[in-house]
């Protein structure tokens, strides 16, 4: 499987871009014609710059209006073409893309087009030259690979070959069983695009909202595993036409862009085992069992606070660290790790970050697989020097710089609190409140990286994603997007900030990066719950009375419940699988905060609750850049 992108996809002039592209490691680039014409350098120094990166250039497009143009703008349009032939020999590119037509003076006719087609292969061929033909999804007469396919057919020329790009016939929910039966010979590039659901203009869409396969909502795999059954093995290449790419960092859409060609034909390999597509071989998928452990990083005397924190919820200190200045806090299945050490990177990322959550373990099938996996799929590895009687635990980089730990039970890494922790009676001063697991982890990340934090869990973990939900904030929108699994052992609620007025924005500017902000415990008794936290000297996050007003006429509650939900400060949803409670603890440094809820067969997060508790929190946040008094 051989992996290239278009330049547009990527920020930067054309030099960042080539730069970007093949240090994210793909084999070759097409070159969009605007990059190349905005550039200074002459073709002849493009085509050395792009090998020199080790890069083929796999195309050189677009040469738009070509097919049906009625004289004398058809000798015009020939003449174009040798103009171009002439710019792709210097450049070293033998493929041009044309893309079907989409003017007005545009005649229609099968026959016409193959016609215009043969005449333009034989030019190409003079200078062995291929050309390729892309329906557009908006052409004026040619808006369907079907047809494209038809004039390919008929211009029966070897120089004459089909380009069919995901978005075109994904975009018109055209039958991609089609393809299954056009000659491999006569598809000569392959290229891929996602887009969101979205209803508006096909071209508008196709300009402003392409995104990296497995990032969008069409059925990419689909279309895939119908190329990969004509047995077509060439090139697979991404054109991304996308507002927020263009703005962004070239590496780290690079990055994505191979990550979801090499996930992509991981999933067509997965689905169709004797496919012809030479997919590299790596573990699949890895199913999470739950969250293992959550690691905090601190300094001292935060700690302090955060301990205090944590033992109103009810967690007990039960181990500390043989070694380091590392306690374990644990309450059912779920274990908080404080980490205070002076050195190693829980104490750069505290540095960096102040008190944070900078880590997480899964328990997953197999740790070392899933390293592996994550490898293949482009991510980086992470280890820290392993002390004597340590294991070495496998570990990831997640986006954002924080770190990504994987356990298991098939090996020691199970037995890791026996093995590198000792036991220490606490003389402890509250009591359980019977949370059992961490329900969810909540991440707030950079508006801009969501898409990347869906590809990197979804692409590496056995998850599925959400739909995107608006979550509102008095002071702005945030978007929030989930990745779960089936059993529910894995919930990972992604909440991107674009203005640092809401209380995730906030967040964000005030530690220096993305990060887990908020961690939902699950309790299998909510009220149960709430008067155990009381007892422990907890303070609940006081929502407003009007709230309650609002869902006893909304969802037709008893008043005893309303009462009830009142008195403890809980927040109540309900979707049609069941019912949902909610409740908060304060904020905590730069907005960090624990939520346990119990959940009655509801599958959701409570989005509908979400701007009355971010108001309730951000009433107890000191106003940005004033320091804490
Ligand atoms: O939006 C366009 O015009 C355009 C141009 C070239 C392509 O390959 C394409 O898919 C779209
Ligand atoms: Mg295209």
């Amino acid at each position: 499987m051989k992996t290239s992108i278009a330049t547009v996809s990527l920020s930067g002039d054309l030099k960042d871009k080539l730069q970007a592209i093949a240090k994210a490691g793909f084999d070759g680039v097409e070159i969009f014609e605007n990059d190349f014409l905005a550039f200074d350098e002459s073709p002849r120094e493009v085509g050395r710059m792009a090998r020199d990166f080790g890069l083929d250039i796999t195309l050189f497009q677009p040469f738009r209006d070509f097919e049906g143009m009625p004289e004398p703008l058809r000798t015009r349009t020939f003449d174009r073409a040798e103009r171009k032939f002439d710019v792709m020999q210097e450049l070293r590119t033998d493929l041009v893309l044309v893309c079907s037509n989409v003017s007005p003076a545009a005649q229609g006719g099968l026959d016409r087009a193959a016609a215009d087609f043969r005449e333009l292969g034989e030019r190409a061929a003079k200078r062995n030259l291929r050309v390729g033909y892309e329906a557009l999804a908006w052409g004026r007469h040619i808006n369907d690979h079907r047809d494209a396919w038809e004039i390919v057919r008929r211009a029966d020329h070897p120089n004459v070959g089909l380009i069919l790009d995901s978005f075109h016939t994904l975009s018109r929910k055209i039958e991609v069983n089609s393809i299954r039966s056009i000659p491999k010979e006569k598809i000569f590039i392959i290229q891929l695009a996602d887009a969101p659901l979205i209803n508006m203009d096909l071209l508008y869409w196709s300009r402003h909202f392409r995104n990296m396969p497995g990032e969008g909502d069409l059925p990419v795999i689909d279309f895939m595993r119908a190329v990969a059954a004509t047995g077509y093995d060439g090139y697979l290449s991404l054109e991304i036409f996308n507002d927020q790419f263009r703005g962004g960092n070239a590496g780290a859409i690079a990055v994505d862009g191979r990550r979801s060609l090499i996930y992509l034909g991981d999933q067509v390999k997965r689905a169709e085992p004797d496919t012809a597509l030479s997919v590299p071989a790596m573990p699949a998928p890895a199913e999470v069992k739950g969250v293992a452990f959550i690691e905090f990083a601190a300094e001292e005397e935060q700690a302090a606070e955060l301990e205090v924190l944590v033992r109103t919820l009810g967690f007990e200190k039960t181990a500390k660290h043989k070694s380091k200045r590392v306690a374990l806090y644990r309450q059912g299945a779920i274990n908080l790790v404080i980490n205070t050490e002076r050195e190693g990177f829980a104490n750069a990322s505290y540095l960096v970050h102040g008190t944070s959550a900078y880590a997480f373990g899964l328990m997953v099938g197999d740790a070392a697989a899933t390293v592996e996996r994550a490898k293949a799929l482009g991510a980086e590895p992470f280890a820290q020097a392993v002390g004597p009687g340590e294991l070495s635990v496998p570990a990831i980089r997640g986006v954002g710089g924080g770190i990504i730990y994987f356990l298991d039970e098939k090996s020691e890494l199970a037995r890791i609190w026996e093995i590198e922790f000792e036991p220490v009676a606490d003389d402890r001063s509250t009591m359980p409140a019977g949370l059992t697991s961490v329900d969810h982890v909540a991440q707030t990340v950079r508006y801009e990286e969501m898409l990347t934090w869906l590809l990197f869990y979804g692409s590496l973990l056995d998850v599925h994603k959400t739909p995107m939900v608006d979550i509102i904030d008095p002071a702005g929108l945030v978007r929030s997007q989930v990745v779960e699994n089936d059993a529910g052992s894995l919930r990972v609620t992604l909440n991107g900030a674009e203005n640092r007025n809401t209380l995730a924005g906030h967040f964000i500017a005030e530690t220096f990066g993305s990060g887990v902000q908020h961690l939902a415990f699950a309790t299998g008794d909510i009220f149960a719950a709430a008067e155990a936290l009381r007892a422990n000297g907890f303070h609940a996050l006081p929502i407003s009375p009007n709230y309650y007003d609002d869902i006893e006429a909304r969802f037709a509650l008893e008043p005893d419940l309303i009462e009830r939900l009142k008195e403890a400060n809980i927040l109540y949803d309900r979707d049609e699988h069941g019912e949902y409670f909610q409740l908060y603890s304060p904020t905590y440094g730069e907005g960090f905060f624990f939520e346990i809820v119990e959940r009655r067969g509801y599958r959701g997060y409570g989005a509908a609750n979400a701007i009355f508790r971010i108001a309730a929190l951000k009433k107890q946040l000191r106003p940005a850049g004033l320091p804490r008094d």
